[in-house]
């Protein structure tokens, strides 16, 4: 078993012909928050799809908890917490319906207690008996980020998931992340083009170009851009691309 929450190895995947992922590693430990960054289309998304098993590598292999996404899918996915993209939500269905559903997968008799106080903090509550057609795009966005906190995932997995969502309500998200990494219960990986959470909440960013893993940057380099300020990481994000 190794230690790692997720341990993608030399990770291929196609659409039809093209190949979108070449080749892509990386790790991330129990406690960390990690970025994954790179310009529209290089495969972020793509990337995620496979850790969730929504898509099949075309070579390598996506451990979670120790577990083959691959090979292993049940057990892999009992350890993870994917925030589906808000449009793929279920809309004839409730939130608390939802939020139900997806309880009863991850073998829980009632929605967590901690799931429920985010929603209370998120305002969520008015809308659990709303038809999640009738949702704003923020509204939809905090029923993924809510599902896919149910059942103690010990990787939590979010794809631009602070789209839509109002400050505070983004505020209080990252605060229950950190809440959670600071327990040590699970690790983030979060695709993101906002550089202003990579600088205040990231342990580790890299950044995907031409289906590659082609830079990471530390905590410690992270802290350094924040220090320096004056677009730093930004500027260093866009040398690293060109
Ligand atoms: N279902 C699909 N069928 C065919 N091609 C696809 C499909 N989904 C994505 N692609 C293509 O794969 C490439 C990677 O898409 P992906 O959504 O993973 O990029 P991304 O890095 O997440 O982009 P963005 O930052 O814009 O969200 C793009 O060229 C995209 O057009």
């Amino acid at each position: 078993m190794t230690s790692m929450v997720l341990d993608v190895r030399q990770v291929h995947a196609k659409y039809g012909k093209r190949e979108v992922l070449s080749g892509v590693s990386l790790q991330v430990p129990a406690g960390e928050w990690f970025c994954l960054l790179g310009p529209n289309g290089v495969g972020k998304s793509t990337l995620l799809r496979c850790i969730s098993g929504a898509l099949t590598p075309s070579s390598g292999d996506l451990l979670i908890a120790g577990h083959s996404a691959i090979s292993d899918p049940l057990a892999a996915k009992q350890r993870l917490g994917y925030a589906c993209a808000p449009e793929q939500l279920p809309g004839l269905l409730t939130g608390r319906q939802c939020l139900e559903v997806y309880a009863q997968a991850k073998g829980l008799r009632d929605i967590s207690a901690d799931v429920l106080a985010l929603a209370r903090e998120l305002r969520f509550e008015g809308y659990f008996d709303s038809f999640v057609d009738t949702y704003s795009l923020g509204t939809r966005q905090k029923l993924c980020i809510l599902l896919a906190l149910l059942g103690e995932p010990t990787l939590i997995v979010l794809d631009e998931a602070f789209n839509g969502l109002d400050p505070a309500s983004a505020l209080q998200v990252k605060h229950h992340l950190q809440h959670r990494l600071t327990d040590g219960r699970c690790a983030v990986l979060l695709a993101t083009h906002s550089l202003d959470i990579v600088e205040h909440y990231a342990d580790k960013a890299a950044l995907l170009i031409d289906g590659r893993i082609v830079r990471e940057w530390s905590e410690t380099e992270i802290a350094a851009f924040r220090v320096q300020g004056d677009s730093a990481m930004e500027t260093a994000l866009a040398q690293a691309a060109s």
